[in-house]
């Protein structure tokens, strides 16, 4: 063998040239420096002296990688060593322990690892067991930042604790108790070193856990499990919107905002939001259409099917008439006007002037509306008192009139009626065509009639609006022409048509039952033709035609569009402005039969017309879109007060409507409308009489009267919020009218006739008169004749003398009442 220096010897070795050095010295050899060279003698020696010294080093130092073959010999014999030494240990533990049984499996594991860490703590003396992060920056950081390993291991005792012993039991040392204890040791240590250093990389407290207070703990701990049951119940509901959002609908026609929000398992806003980026504009309650509805749907990916609507057994389906099979009909025209104002003299005239001569019998008869014809044409009128033909027919869905005519008399000027009259029609959407009557008297005032109108939205056609104003004279049998031509003209632009070739179609205008024929009954038929021996239903009323006359009694056989009738042959007396539908026999009596139990049913059921108590209920429903409203007042001024304070009240989801607002007592004519408008009826400072009160009744409209128009607006706010505290009821206990006026030295009495009810002389009471309240208070005095009387009935006269009110006039009315407790509306 050559020469070999010593640092190559010391690298075979694995040990440092000095070493080398030192033990070729010991043997007299003359080395200095690790590039001196010695001979095999030297190498021996060397060699024997360093494996002497291996097999002791072995036993406290751990070895060095095997790279090359003699550490793989050596690692071999190391792992042997190990079995070996675990078979003893398995033996001499007496199979005992089965945690540290795992606990070598492991060790034997990791010690495949082992190498690698060898290699790289090879020049430290301690082994340092660090887990997986902490190792990685460790080995981020270079290794000849060894102070700092340093200072990390000596933070780390435990762990180096651990080393050492791992370094121990790899070396195949003694596995003694103290090595299980240092094991578990190694365990907790390990678990912990996890810890710290997740919280370490957070940069969080570095306290051990365990130092950690146990109410922080626990907080930590509810905090966590609120959270995961938030995120649980988040989960839920998702999952149940999920659920409920629909990906198909069907739809029937058109239907509210709120009712394809729930079809769509939406929210409302996001249909409003979508509707609104449409370009509509809708609150919860607005109808859309279903062409709307589809596209607002289709926006949500919801696929749209149309059905056809669910058909009512109790329904008549109205055929529609094909275009080509529509021939021209008369127009049919209602006449109104305030009392007084020359209707019935402007109807007279129209009839005489315009009966040909072989009518020349003239209308033997009243049937409530006829024909009159005019240069070939002919036109129908409606003889009902006005509203009739509006409120009794559009109730129940029909509508009779084509075209309204308004009289005012051109010396009264616009009236009350007039304004109502206004209303009417234009709730109906007919168009109106003016009669100024009287134009013969002095003081006949066309301009200021004109004037008046146009405050009220009629702008005559001469200044520039589109209502034609006529000016006549019933009297003088002036301007009819006029009139009828430009009935004529409004009805041509109208293009009113129906076809004459169908079973008929048409409205009750009104009927009666006569003790020799039965129920008699005006018809007016609006489509299709009727004739003798048609089977006829009407509600719940039908029958076959026994017998037709028109309005001067003459018997016809058969009636087309826009014709009068009277009938005979139902087998009930229908009511006014029911449809009259032609149908086969058994049909219309089943219809009526299941219209029958149908009405039945509604009349066990409550009431559905519109009343402050249920406001909130019917908005909450979506049954109220607006809430219509009819006021009368004793003045203008209140009129308007009450009008532009109810107007102001805003809620998102119902609009407050001012059907028709006027000054005078509150009449029948007010209970119709809003009957048939579904309004309240609100009056400050008036009165219903007992008329009024029992329509009111029948007709199940809510009346209100009030004091105060900060009361009446009170209750229509809290009505929309559902607060309204319905705690009293004004009952009216009774009436007397005051006939003679009697001025004693002490008071002033009301000679008065009790009327209805009773009068106590405890009564609250109020002084009406005509249909204005004047006074409000107590009774002071009650007597008959010299006495002072407890109460008065009916039919009995009295002396009646108001606490502090003097100022009484024949002719009014002392109203006593009593305001009564009522159970709260659940
Ligand atoms: N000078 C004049 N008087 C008229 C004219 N038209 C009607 N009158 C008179 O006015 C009064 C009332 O006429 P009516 O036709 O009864 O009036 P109305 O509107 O039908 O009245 P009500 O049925 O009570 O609502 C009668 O005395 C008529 O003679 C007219 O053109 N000129």
């Amino acid at each position: 063998m050559s020469k070999k220096r010593v640092h190559e010897i010391a690298k075979e070795f694995g040990v440092k040239s000095k070493q080398v050095i030192s033990i070729l010295q010991q043997h007299n050899f003359k080395v200095t420096t690790a590039v001196n060279s010695v001979d095999e003698t030297g190498y021996d020696i060397v060699k024997k002296q360093l494996s002497k010294k291996d097999g002791a080093a072995s036993k406290t130092v751990h070895k060095a990688p095997a790279k090359t073959a003699e550490h793989k010999q050596a690692s071999k014999s190391q792992k042997s060593e190990s079995v070996s030494h675990k078979q003893e240990q398995k033996k001499s533990d007496n199979k005992t322990q089965e945690p540290k049984k795992q606990e070598h499996k492991k060790q034997a594991t990791q010690k495949t690892e082992q190498p690698k860490r060898d290699d790289h703590k090879r020049s430290n003396v301690r082994h340092v067991q660090i887990s997986e992060p902490t190792r990685k920056s460790n080995a981020n950081q270079s290794a000849g930042d060894r102070p700092n390993n340093r200072s990390n291991n000596r933070n780390n005792d435990n762990r180096n604790n651990d080393n050492r012993n791992k370094d121990n039991r790899n070396s195949g040392r003694s596995h003694d108790a103290r090595n299980n204890d240092s094991r578990n040791n190694d365990n907790r240590n390990n678990r912990n070193d996890d810890r710290r250093n997740k919280k370490n990389k957070k940069g969080g407290n570095n306290r051990p856990q365990s130092l950690l207070s146990t109410s922080m703990q626990k907080k930590k701990n509810r905090v966590k499990h609120r959270n995961e049951q938030y995120l649980q119940q988040k989960a839920e509901a998702e999952r149940k919107a999920e659920a409920a959002i629909a990906t198909e609908i069907e739809l029937s026609g058109s239907l509210t905002v709120k009712e394809l929000a729930d079809k769509m398992g939406r929210e409302v806003s996001e249909i409003i939001k979508k509707l609104m980026l449409l370009g509509v504009m809708a609150s919860i309650n607005q109808e859309v259409d279903v062409d709307t509805a589809t596209i607002v749907a289709e926006e949500f990916g919801v696929t749209v099917t149309e059905v056809e609507p669910e058909e009512d057994p109790t329904d008549v389906i109205e055929i529609e008439d094909a275009p080509e099979t529509l021939k021209p009909r008369p127009p049919v025209v209602t006449i109104m006007g305030h009392v007084d104002h020359g209707k019935t003299s402007l109807l007279d005239v129209i009839r005489q002037t315009n009966v040909t001569a072989d009518e020349a019998g003239g209308i033997t008869q009243h049937i409530g509306a006829y024909q009159v014809r005019y240069k070939d044409n002919k036109i129908t009128f409606l003889d009902t008192p006005g509203h009739e033909a509006f409120t009794a027919m559009r109730l129940r869905g029909a509508k009779s009139t084509d075209i309204a005519v308004l009289v005012v008399a051109a010396d009264d000027g616009v009236m009350p009626q007039t304004i109502e009259a206004i209303n009417h029609a234009r709730s109906a959407e007919v168009p109106i065509i003016v009669a100024i009557n009287k134009m013969d008297k002095p003081g006949a005032n066309p301009d200021h009639v004109k004037q008046q109108l146009s405050e009220h939205g009629l702008l005559p056609e001469e200044w520039g609006g589109d209502v034609i104003m006529v000016p006549v004279s019933a009297k003088q049998k002036q301007g009819i022409d006029d009139l009828l031509e430009n009935i004529l003209l409004v009805a041509e632009v109208m293009e009113l048509k129906a076809n004459p070739n169908r079973k008929a179609y048409g409205v009750v205008i009104e009927a009666q039952l006569d003790k020799g024929r039965g129920a008699v009954c005006t018809v007016l038929v609006q489509k299709g033709s009727l004739r003798v021996g048609d089977t006829v239903l009407a509600g719940t009323a039908y029958g076959k035609v026994r017998a037709m006359t028109n309005e001067r009694g003459e018997r016809v056989k058969v009636a087309r569009p826009s014709m009068p009738v009277e009938i005979l042959g139902f087998s009930e007396v229908p009511q006014a402005g029911e449809i009259i539908n032609g149908m086969d026999d058994n049909e219309a009596r089943a219809i009526a039969e299941k219209r029958i139990a149908k009405q039945r049913v509604q009349e066990l059921q409550a009431t559905h017309k519109v009343t402050l108590d249920d406001i909130f209920n019917q908005i909450q429903q979506g049954e109220l879109k607006d809430l219509n409203i009819i006021i009368k007042a004793d003045v203008q001024g209140s009129v308007e007060a009450l009008r532009q304070s109810l107007e102001a009240i805003k809620n998102p989801e119902v609009r407050i409507v001012i059907v028709h607002a006027a000054v005078g007592a509150i009449n029948e004519s007010d209970i119709m409308l809003a009957s048939a408008s579904n309004a309240i009826v609100m009056g400050f400072n008036v009165r219903p009489d007992a008329n009024v009160r029992r329509a009111a009744e029948q007709e199940k409209v809510d009346l209100r009267t009030y004091r105060v128009i900060y009361d009446a607006i009170n209750d229509v706010e809290s009505a929309m919020r559902g607060m309204l505290a319905p705690q009293f009821k004004e009952i009216v206990v009774g009436r007397a009218e005051v006939r003679q006026v009697i001025s004693t030295p002490k008071a002033i009495v009301a000679g008065s006739y009790v009327t209805e009810g009773r009068i106590t002389n405890d009564s609250e009471v109020r002084l009406i008169r005509d249909g204005i309240v004047v006074f409000e208070g107590k009774v002071d005095s009650l007597r008959r004749f010299k006495d002072e009387v407890k109460e008065v009935k009916t039919s009995f006269e009295c002396g009646i003398s108001l606490e502090g009110y003097r100022d009484i006039k024949e002719g009014d009315v002392i109203e006593a009442y009593l305001m009564e407790e009522i159970a709260p509306q659940l």
